[in-house]
């Protein structure tokens, strides 16, 4: 029986059109919804008593899933972008994350033609598995900092690599800790006593024989993490090195070289490209976040409609909590956000690939952008998402606390994307930089381009004035745009200003980092604004689709608007009277998107194994599954438990002199 038919014939719009706007095409809507229910239907993808595995059996059961998941692969002859799918829906980090979303693009985007023609072939059949291993004990952010050498010796054309103090101990790359074979490892060049920088070295870290640790390696996991399953089914790593011997050829070279006789030679490449795999992965986040949110959302949604508290009248049934206003204002902009995020993820990949695009053919104009934005909405979209799921438990009130409400694992595996591929206030950072740069080369005649265009309008932002009457007024793309690019451009404007005031620029920048967090958040979010807006613009076929679009696209400006209107009124670009007529607007669209919200999240088209969730089910059976699951929990196993006899029975038993008390 489906408990939530009745939301789902209220829907507005054609589900099935809405679910191919969300894949992103025909073509990618039917592999993923083929593959999801190939993962769903295979009993060798459980996942259902992953949270009450000790560590060793749920390490133990990952390694068996990622062979299994290889095997299916190589039987099924799977596309890559199939593969992709089945490792995606398989959901379960672990050592093949790192090895195809980091080791292979690393010697992909640094490696010479030669090396690529080395290493990949291997790679690609899984003939070695690889790492990233960058962040060392003592540096994660300050890459400059790490303190890992790769000194070259001529006598024997190698370099030697080390770890000379405990600080410089690789420490968290994923796979490293229990599996990878090699991994690309970030050192500090020498040559010559001479320092170079940091590099990328391809060294082997294992026996390709017995997986022993080869001479001079020590490795091993770094241990338990948060939550229970959760990213610990992951190896991150320790990892030293004792004077380890590799050939000179296994520096990645396509950025810089060393030649035969120690010569350093800098490509007409930019050296931030050693960088380059960190903006690949960045990108590969924001796509991703979208899917995470999307799922906790879904969890949320379909039982805030089947929970009921309250109101009852005349003995009717009670008022079903989604209906509650509070919940929507805490749900809906969450719902919102993942189709923002969906669409803000797919203009970066596109974005990406541009750059990649020009590089190829030596244009480095567009890289600094492309950095700002992927580490800009890496920052923006993983704290979103990681604040957004945890709502989403709560928003499930006590029954969102449960393991089996899938919530606490997918925030659990999810919040340390806040952390990883850069901590979202560096990163954040480096965007406030970024923008000072553009603000200060604004006389020079440099026209500002891509996604900083609007600084260009500067005199015009800095003048204009907000023009909404009615509430209605907000839902005008132009002038939501210019509200959100006034608000970006001053906050900027003002950062810049403050820190003219300062002989030392970079002490400016360390004491009003906290306003320049605020500016770039601001500029981000104008981006994510800016582009769901956009998407709007094309073509969108299917009864509804649109409109319903066009109310979350209203919903996620509109909860910004709201909840940073102190920025946007500091900046007196709206008045109060206005910024209320934006929240009148914000919740007639909760109304508008209440009927539809079941089949938005139907849209995101999870499986009920992907959800990992009796609350989010499909057919919203939640309280005779959540009954039976509690029966299965092992503790249930016996009615009396283990310990009971020695040490409850002897408690009941005591005889104390102090019962009365
Ligand atoms: C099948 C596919 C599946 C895909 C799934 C893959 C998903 C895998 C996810 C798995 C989960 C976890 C894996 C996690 C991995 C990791 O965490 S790896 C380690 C990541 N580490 C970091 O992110 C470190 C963060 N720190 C930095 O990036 C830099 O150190 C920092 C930028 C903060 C500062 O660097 P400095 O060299 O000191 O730079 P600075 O002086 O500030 O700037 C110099 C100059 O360079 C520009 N810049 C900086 N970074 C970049 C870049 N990446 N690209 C281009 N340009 C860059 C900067 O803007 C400055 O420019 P300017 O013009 O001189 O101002
Ligand atoms: C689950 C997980 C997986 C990972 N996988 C890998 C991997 O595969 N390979 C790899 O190489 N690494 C990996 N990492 C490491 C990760 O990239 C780093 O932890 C990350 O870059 C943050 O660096 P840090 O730990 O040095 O944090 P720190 O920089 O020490 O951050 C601590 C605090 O200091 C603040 N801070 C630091 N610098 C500044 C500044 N300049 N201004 C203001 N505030 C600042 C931060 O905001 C933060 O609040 C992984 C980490 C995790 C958690």
């Amino acid at each position: 029986m489906d408990y939530l038919a009745d939301e789902r014939k209220k829907a507005e719009f054609d589900v099935d059109e809405m679910k191919i706007v969300w894949a992103g095409s025909r073509h990618a809507f039917e592999v993923s919804d083929r593959i999801s229910k190939l993962v769903a239907n295979d009993p060798g993808f459980r996942k259902d008593t992953r949270t009450m595995l000790a560590r060793k059996e749920l390490f133990k059961n990952t390694l068996r899933k990622a062979a299994y998941a290889w095997k299916r692969i190589h039987d099924l002859h799977l596309s890559e972008e199939e593969a992709s799918r089945l490792r995606f829906y398989v959901d379960e980090p672990a050592y093949t994350d790192l090895h195809w979303g980091m080791f292979v693009p690393a010697i992909k985007g640094q490696g010479t033609d030669e090396q690529q023609k080395k290493w990949l072939p291997l790679a690609y059949k899984m003939q070695i598995i690889g790492c990233y291993a960058q962040t060392e004990l003592g540096h994660g952010s300050n890459v400059q900092g790490l303190e890992t050498t790769a000194t070259f010796d001529p006598q024997t054309d190698e370099f030697v690599i080390h770890s000379p103090t405990l600080t410089s101990s690789k420490w968290w790359p994923g796979g490293l800790g229990k599996v990878s074979t090699h991994g690309v490892v970030y050192a500090r060049l020498i040559i010559n006593g001479e320092e170079h920088g940091i590099h990328g070295f391809i060294v082997q870290l294992r026996s390709l024989e017995d997986h022993l640790p080869l001479p001079g390696v020590t490795v091993g996991d770094i241990g338990m993490k948060f939550g229970n399953g959760a990213y610990n089914t992951m190896d991150n790593g320790v990892l030293r090195f004792d004077h380890v011997r590799i050939p000179r050829n296994q520096m990645l070279m396509r950025v810089s070289q060393v030649t035969r006789d120690g010569k350093y030679k800098q490509s007409d490449v930019p050296r931030q490209l050693v960088y380059g795999t960190m903006v690949y992965v960045r990108q590969t986040i924001v796509a991703d976040a979208s899917c995470a949110l999307s799922r906790a959302v879904t969890i949320a949604t379909r039982y805030s409609a089947v929970r009921r508290q309250f109101g009852s009248q005349n003995g009717g049934p009670e008022t079903q909590v989604i209906d509650y206003k509070t919940q929507q204002n805490r749900l809906f902009p969450l719902l919102a956000s993942a189709y923002a995020f969906k669409f803000v993820g797919e203009w970066l990949t596109w974005l990406y690939n541009d750059v990649t695009q020009r590089l190829q053919a030596s244009d480095f104009s567009t890289l600094p952008e492309a950095h700002a934005c992927t580490a800009g909405l890496k920052s923006l979209t993983t704290t979103a998402t990681a604040d957004g799921i945890e709502e989403c438990r709560k928003l499930c009130g006590g029954h969102g606390y449960l393991c089996s409400s899938g919530l606490p694992e997918l925030f659990a595996v999810y919040v340390p994307a806040c952390t990883y591929e850069g901590d979202n206030t560096v990163l954040l950072l480096q965007v406030a930089r970024f923008l000072m740069k553009t603000v200060s080369q604004l006389g020079s005649g440099k026209k500002p381009l891509g996604t900083i265009s609007y600084m260009g309008k500067i005199e015009h932002l800095m003048q204009s004035r907000c023009t909404v009457q009615k509430a209605e007024d907000w839902l005008k793309p132009s002038q939501v745009l210019e509200a959100f690019e006034a608000r970006a451009v001053k906050m900027a404007v003002s950062c810049a200003k403050n820190l003219s005031k300062f002989t030392n620029p970079e002490e400016g920048f360390a004491e009003l980092s906290a306003d320049l967090v605020e500016a770039a958040v601001a500029h981000c979010q104008l981006i994510v604004v800016s582009k769901f807006i956009d998407k709007l613009q094309q073509d969108i076929p299917g009864k509804g689709v649109k409109q319903q679009l066009e109310a979350l696209c209203g919903i996620y400006y509109l909860y910004l608007l709201h909840k940073h209107q102190g920025d946007f009124l500091a900046t007196s670009y709206l008045t109060p009277k206005q910024a209320a007529l934006a929240n009148d607007q914000l919740r007639a669209l909760y109304t508008k998107v209440r009927p539809n919200a079941v089949a938005l999240v139907d849209s995101f088209n999870y499986t009920d194994h992907f959800l990992g969730s009796i609350l989010g089910c499909y057919d919203g059976n939640v309280y005779p599954k959540l009954y039976d699951a509690a029966w299965k929990d092992p503790l249930n196993d016996s009615v009396v438990p283990e310990g009971y006899h020695e040490y409850v029975r002897p408690l009941l038993k005591q005889q104390l002199h102090t019962a009365k008390l």
